[in-house]
């Protein structure tokens, strides 16, 4: 167990004083490690990047693995820890059934897990891991419910043991620097901001259960990978289901939990025809899954109002053919950024009403290229290989940094919370026609005072 419990956890288990219980544990301490040892739970395609990455670095063993699909997920990710430790380092698989991973949080050699399984296990493994001892590192999604949130909140809270939520996009090369053009003040004082989760997901959703993109339209059991489970998510429910690659990138632009915090929001959804016509026009008009009524409208869009004044738009849109883009825009009184067009605009420096490149952070002399984040410019090359063109190596590297050095998560359980709320706060309010849902506070108030720390300098 590498958690000391702080004085504030130490006076809820001694009994002193209830009332702190209503008081957030800002004082998680983690004990240095010079070596992370870690577990992973859930080694699907997600998974196995994430193993990919901690068997590339030296600060990291990996102890143990837990997946129940004994057919892919486990001999590939085998395949992958023989080829980097070879044949004499043993490292042990548990693979019986959805609750073997209880079995596996039962080792005292594991510091960390890292949790890439299907959303509804999330909180229920994070919870495990942390009453366990061992600090997790969470894949995104959204909750199921708010109580949910809450959970997680709760459990870090009384065990002492942080959570690192693994959003990526937040150390994606272009959103860093717009962060740092943010923080030294290009666009004046931000008032709105946009993003979003615009993918087109079909052939995630539905491929023949051999392979895990497309080439089919089976989803549930005769399915592979996301197919099996995520689009019953579709079936059954209508709102922002994959909130947080658009909304923590924002979040650390604004300081939400840190001197600001997210209010209220209304959702409203289109009607649902991606999904269907996709099964049909792959499938035919007989195919079974052509039954299936989706519950998922394809574009659903969210409007967030924040503390200090600023909204937030957010969209997600995964049923329908369209180009990948997360749709940012970062505006404040003095000019803008949007990605999709590359463009930005700073009055007093762009030609009057008219849009300036970006750029790339090689193009000498560019937006992209002056304000390139000290992170990327110290590490790029580290990076370079790993996953979503290199941000799945910081968000690694995050998580392992903040424990060797025993210091808070850039990304914490209070970000996580907040994240995870949209979704069920966004299908209330589908379900209300629009109706406004009040967005609870999980730092109990502690948000007036906690400083930003997300990616500060170019340490990690
Ligand atoms: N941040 C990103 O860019 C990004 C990208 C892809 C996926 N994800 C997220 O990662 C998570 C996993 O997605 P994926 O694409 O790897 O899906 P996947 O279906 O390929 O992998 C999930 C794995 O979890 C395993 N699993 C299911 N129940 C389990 C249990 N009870 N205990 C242990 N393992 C269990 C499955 O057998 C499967 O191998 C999801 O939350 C997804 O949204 C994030």
């Amino acid at each position: 167990m590498i958690y000391r419990r702080t004085f504030l956890q130490q006076t809820i288990t001694t009994g002193i004083g209830l009332s702190l219980l209503n008081t957030p544990a800002k004082l998680f301490a983690q004990v240095k490690k010079a070596k992370v040892r870690v577990g992973l739970i859930g080694v699907g395609a997600r998974g196995q990047n994430h193993l990919s990455l901690c068997l590339r670095r030296e600060d990291v063993d990996v102890i143990a693995i837990c997946d129940p699909d004994t057919k892919w997920a486990i001999p590939k990710s085998m395949q992958l820890i023989s080829k980097a430790y070879g044949a004499n380092r043993k490292v042990t698989a548990y693979t019986n059934g959805n609750e073997d991973f209880l079995n596996m949080l039962k080792r005292d050699d594991i510091d960390a897990v890292i949790i890439a399984t299907p959303w509804e296990w999330h909180t229920k493994q994070a919870v495990a891991a942390m009453k366990a001892g061992k600090t997790p590192a969470v894949e995104v999604c959204g909750a199921s419910d708010i109580q949910e949130c809450w959970e997680l909140v709760n459990t870090s809270e009384s065990t002492g043991v942080p959570v690192f939520g693994m959003e990526n996009v937040c150390y994606r090369r272009d959103v860093m620097a717009v962060l740092n053009m943010v923080r030294q003040g290009l666009f004046g004082e931000l008032t709105h901001m946009q993003g979003g989760y615009q993918h087109d997901l079909r052939g995630v959703k539905f491929n023949n259960g051999q392979q895990v993109y497309g080439g089919g339209v089976e989803f549930g059991e005769k399915a592979m990978s996301e197919a099996k489970w995520r689009t019953n998510h579709s079936v059954h429910r209508n709102g922002d289901l994959y909130p947080t690659h658009g909304l923590g990138p924002v979040n650390n632009m604004i300081n939400i939990n840190r001197g600001n915090r997210l209010i209220s929001l209304s959702a409203v959804a289109t009607k649902s025809r991606g999904l269907h016509k996709y099964i049909v026009d792959k499938g035919g008009q007989d195919h079974p899954n052509a039954k299936v009524e989706f519950k998922l409208g394809d574009i659903v869009s969210t409007l967030i109002r924040t503390n200090n004044g600023e909204t937030i738009l957010l969209s997600h849109d995964t049923n329908s053919p369209r180009p990948y883009s997360l749709n940012f825009r970062v505006q404040g009184t003095n000019g803008l950024w949007m990605d999709d067009l590359d463009s930005i605009y700073v009055e007093g420096k762009s030609s009057y009403d008219q849009w300036e490149k970006a750029g790339k952070p090689d193009e000498a002399g560019s937006y992209m290229n002056r304000y390139d984040h000290p992170l990327w410019k110290r590490y790029a090359n580290d990076a370079s290989g790993a996953g979503h063109g290199g941000m799945d190596w910081f968000v690694i590297n995050s998580f392992i940094e903040s424990i060797k050095r025993g210091a808070p998560y850039a990304l914490d359980v209070y970000d996580l919370a907040t994240w995870y709320a949209i979704t069920p706060l966004s299908e209330q309010s589908v379900a209300e026609g629009g109706g406004v849902q009040y967005i609870p506070d999980f730092t109990r108030g502690a948000w007036i005072n906690r400083k930003p720390v997300f990616a500060l300098n170019d340490e990690w």
